[in-house]
């Protein structure tokens, strides 16, 4: 058991030495790791979009403004910050409320590890916390014209509220009937590759001789609608993906036969016969991929449709044997500008005061952190609430708020 202390910066140096301007407006928090000290927020500028970012090398006494990636909070009146597994900085925002007050700063997670090595800068990342368990986003791949898109298309029909489609971006052009935002973000080479550089893709690909990719935020919108997210991405993506943070179930959809696919493909009409072959071509090496690379829990034989629908349904429990009713969301917390943080083992203690009804009037929020999934870059996941009203005049009632 043991309490870490929230540190407040109080005697910054105006100007650093590298250059880097901090008005320090009492609004920053700083929190050592290791022989580092982050400090978090206060805008650099009073335009500033977003919380920024420096770190203090101890030894060195040198500041370094690292590459910050994931979606970042905005600017807040004041936060508290707690280092938490020494690899993240949890940030809670005073005054904010319902979705937007816990938030993570990844500093010496495994992804951002990866990024440093891939970007050869210091990296942090942000996450945004997320209250509760939102079910595994659905991984489906397969060969070109198997049917993933058919069997994605009645399971969303069957249970709307359930599923949500995580729309990619890609370079192709849109067939007839597709419209952009719904089937694809359909979008310029050069503007996905910036955004590929700029972070802001869980998993990118070149798929038959186009660029595809899943951003973030496709998967998050989906997950923050309270639905679960199912994913169309060929085995490369399927990789990337497993490879991340991202936990997700892979499905594999294998066809009966070459034969059967060729037909498939033709019959859709929607391919030039170039394309047709490039796709039956690449269709051979996915087969085996998908069947061998052990990055799918599961492989589908999709002969007869119906029968591969009820097999589906069968392993996501929705074949009448679990009930199919999504959760709803969790409420919300409305944090007051007034509270003080300690943290206990796995549990973050929010003391909030609440001055209009007097001292005796304190409510405690309790933060569980012990079931933490997911992370930077996207979500942080499995944060359990727990709010205790008017703890100082003994324990009046205990609301478990997700
Ligand atoms: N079991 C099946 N038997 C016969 N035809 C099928 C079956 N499943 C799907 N199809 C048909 O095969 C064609 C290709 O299906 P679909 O477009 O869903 O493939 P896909 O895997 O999503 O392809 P892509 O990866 O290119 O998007 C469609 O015309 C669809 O109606
Ligand atoms: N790696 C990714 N692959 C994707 C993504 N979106 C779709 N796909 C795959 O591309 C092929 C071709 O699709 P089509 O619509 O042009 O027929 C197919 O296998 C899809 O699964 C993505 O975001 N990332």
């Amino acid at each position: 058991m043991g309490e870490a202390p929230v540190f407040f910066v109080d005697n910054l140096q105006d100007e650093l030495s590298n250059g880097f301007v901090l008005k320090s407006k009492g609004l920053e928090t700083s929190t050592d790791v290791g022989d580092r000290t982050f400090v978090i927020g206060g805008a650099n500028n009073d335009s500033a979009s977003s919380i920024g970012v420096q770190i203090y090398e101890k030894s060195t006494g040198k500041w370094v403004i690292p590459t910050v990636l994931g979606t970042k909070p905005k600017p807040c009146k004041g936060h508290s910050a707690i280092l938490l597994n020494e690899d993240r900085i949890m940030i809670i925002i005073r005054g904010s409320t319902q979705d937007d007050c816990i938030w993570f700063l990844e500093v010496d997670t495994k992804y951002v590890k990866e990024q440093k090595k891939v970007l050869g800068t210091e990296v942090v990342a942000w996450s945004k916390g997320v209250r509760g368990d939102a079910e595994k986003p659905i991984v489906i791949s397969g060969p070109s014209g198997v049917g993933k898109g058919t069997l994605i298309n009645m399971l969303m029909k069957e249970f709307p509220s359930m599923f949500g489609f995580s729309v990619s971006h890609t370079t192709r052009a849109p067939r007839n009937m597709e419209k952009n935002g719904v089937h694809y973000h359909f979008t310029e080479r050069s503007v996905m590759e910036k955004d590929i550089k700029d972070g802001k893709f869980l998993e990118f690909a070149s798929v038959h001789g186009n660029l595809y990719g899943t951003s973030l935020e496709a998967v998050e919108a989906v997950a923050d609608s309270g639905k679960r997210c199912i994913l169309d991405i060929d085995v490369q993506g399927a990789r990337s993906v497993k490879a991340s943070s991202l936990d997700a179930i892979f499905i594999f959809i294998c066809p009966p036969s070459m034969k059967d696919l060729e037909e498939r493909l033709r019959a859709r009409g929607t391919e030039t016969e170039e394309q047709v072959q490039k796709r039956l071509r690449n269709a051979e090496a996915e087969i085996e991929q998908g069947k061998s690379s052990g990055i799918f829990d599961h492989i589908l034989y999709n002969d007869n449709l119906e029968e591969c629908y009820e097999n589906l349904k069968k392993l996501l429990g929705l074949d009448g044997s679990a009930p199919t009713n999504h959760k709803s969301s969790p409420k919300g917390i409305d944090l007051p500008l007034n509270h003080s943080v300690s943290k206990i083992d796995n549990k973050i203690l929010i003391n909030c005061e609440t001055p209009e009804l007097g001292n005796a009037s304190k409510n405690l929020i309790v933060l569980d952190v012990s079931s933490l999934k997911g992370g930077a870059p996207g979500r942080t996941r499995g944060l359990n609430v727990y709010a205790i009203d008017s703890f100082s005049d003994g324990l009046n009632g205990i609301h478990k708020l997700s």
